[in-house]
């Protein structure tokens, strides 16, 4: 048993569901800027237990797979939780999840969808907040409707989907969606501000 275990069995279960295999730091390929601020760093994550070569083959046939299912679960979510925001300085928190690449049920993926939904309202709180600050700034209300702007905002939104290879003609329809009710809310502001 000692010979096995310092051949360096692995504890079976651990991270066996893990469908990336494990690579020492450093010799990840660069991500594409698609994999987005939640995953930049994913790769940077040291070893999951399921490496511990010593304890593995004694108990691990006893307690691994249930254990196993667990650890990996709990690695995939901290993979994930150690990544959020990584990098993006405007990138708020998210909840815990897991990345997308990594789930395996409709609930992670569901949990995943409501992390980021909440993510994206932070992000529009903050965007809405800069719509108050124009209706403050703009002078007349005729400001508020900045077609050359709007067409430049959406350009810019269309130039990013297309570096992260989302779909960029959904972008462009929902950018100015977005812009439209911006503007919407803009023009509100202005006149409650001035009433
Ligand atoms: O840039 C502005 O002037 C804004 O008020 C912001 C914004 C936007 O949603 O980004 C809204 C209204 C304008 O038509 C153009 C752009």
């Amino acid at each position: 048993m000692l010979a096995i275990a310092l051949m360096g069995v692995r504890w079976p279960g651990f991270g066996s569901h893990s469908p990336e295999p494990l690579r020492p730091m450093g010799t990840w390929p660069p991500l594409h800027r698609g994999a987005g601020p939640y995953c930049e760093r994913a790769h940077l994550q040291e070893k999951p237990l399921s490496s511990t070569p010593v304890i593995g083959p004694v108990i691990g046939p006893v307690i691994g797979p249930v254990m196993g299912t667990a650890m990996d679960c709990a690695w995939r979510v901290r993979r994930s939780i150690s990544t959020a925001g990584a990098g993006q300085g405007m990138a708020p928190p998210m909840d815990k999840h897991i990345e997308p690449e990594l789930c395996r049920t409709m609930k992670e993926v569901r949990r995943g969808v409501d992390a980021t939904d909440k993510a994206l309202i932070s992000l529009l709180a903050t965007r809405f907040g800069y719509m108050r600050a124009a209706a403050r700034i703009k002078q007349t209300h005729e400001e508020v409707r900045d077609e050359d702007r709007k067409r430049e905002v959406i350009d810019n939104a269309v130039a990013e989907a297309k570096a992260l290879g989302v779909p960029d003609a959904l972008i462009a329809q929902f950018w100015e969606a977005l812009v439209e009710c911006s503007i919407a809310y803009e023009g509100e502001e202005w006149k409650r501000i001035r009433a």
